[in-house]
């Protein structure tokens, strides 16, 4: 039985225990997927607690980004893309078309390492989602664009621009307002790909921020090459390398008192 294994099985009697209880919203077991014949992803088995941030952290190659976008389905449907074992959300399987994805995505939003705003203003950016989910009233479209736009701290900075080009915004306003047109959708997750890799330390401090303040009412999984952002921003910490997911814990654990060598050596920047 691997480390990971007796984990979970700790986790699971800890669970019905009641002691440090945690729900998790994504579940993966046994998860494996090759692009071609390159094994990508190895009999993963890493759960995504509700209202926790988890960090996804390792070596250039190790498999993060897929991990990510397999939870709302993104590679999975890519030409010469194999996929094996199950992946829940809330209970229920995603994989294989057994939940459409739209409904997947209209309940997780996606950020990336470069901003993505649409060539619409700041207005039509966030009210997209909304509109496309049936709201066609201007005052609860107005509400919403508003409180996203506070939620992810942009409001104070577009107020008085809100129907000019997003692409006018820098970088880190942008990378905000991608997180403010997730949040109009009211995921229940977000998943970030290195959301903060292209931007200053005041923006990548900005983004942190929100996603402190956001992290009660939203799950968050976080790609991450910066071990001091993982650090300070997540709750748990789960360690790729060559596809696999050598160690997954409480972040304060991973940072402090790794289990593995392997994780250690990384973290401490011994490789990768
Ligand atoms: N579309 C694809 N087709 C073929 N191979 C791919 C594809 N996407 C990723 N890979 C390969 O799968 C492996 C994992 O890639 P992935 O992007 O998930 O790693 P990563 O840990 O996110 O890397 P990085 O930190 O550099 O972004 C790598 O060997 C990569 O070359």
């Amino acid at each position: 039985m691997t480390l990971l294994h007796e984990r979970r099985k700790e986790k699971t009697l800890s669970v019905v225990r009641n002691e440090n209880w945690v729900k998790p919203i994504y579940e993966t077991n046994g998860l494996n997927l090759w692009y071609g014949t390159s094994h990508a992803l190895k009999n993963i088995e890493l759960d995504i607690n509700e209202r926790e941030v988890t960090a996804i952290i390792g070596p250039s190659g190790c498999g993060k980004s897929t991990f990510l976008k397999t939870l709302n389905r993104m590679v999975e449907t890519a030409t010469d893309v194999t996929i094996s074992g199950n992946v829940t959300f809330k209970g229920n399987n995603i994989l294989g078309n057994a939940m459409p994805v739209e409904i997947l995505r209209s309940k997780v939003g996606m950020v990336f390492q470069k901003p993505n705003p649409f060539p619409k203003s700041i207005y039509e950016n966030i009210a997209f989602g909304p509109r496309v989910h049936g709201i066609r009233n201007k005052a609860t479209l107005d509400m919403i664009v508003e409180e996203s736009l506070k939620k992810s701290a942009l409001w104070d900075e577009v107020k008085d621009r809100l129907h000019k080009s997003a692409y006018g915004l820098s970088g880190g306003q942008q990378q905000r307002l991608c997180i403010a047109r997730c949040l109009a959708i009211d995921p229940e997750v977000i998943l970030m790909d290195e959301p903060t890799s292209a931007l200053d330390p005041v923006s990548t401090h900005k983004i942190e921020e929100l996603i402190h303040d956001i992290k009660n009412d939203v799950t968050i999984a976080i790609v991450t090459h910066n071990m001091q952002q993982a650090a300070r921003i997540s709750d748990r910490t789960a360690f790729f390398l060559n596809g696999e997911v050598i160690e997954e814990d409480r972040t304060t654990t991973i940072f402090n008192t790794p289990s593995d060598k392997l994780t250690d050596d990384y973290i401490n920047g011994r490789f990768g």
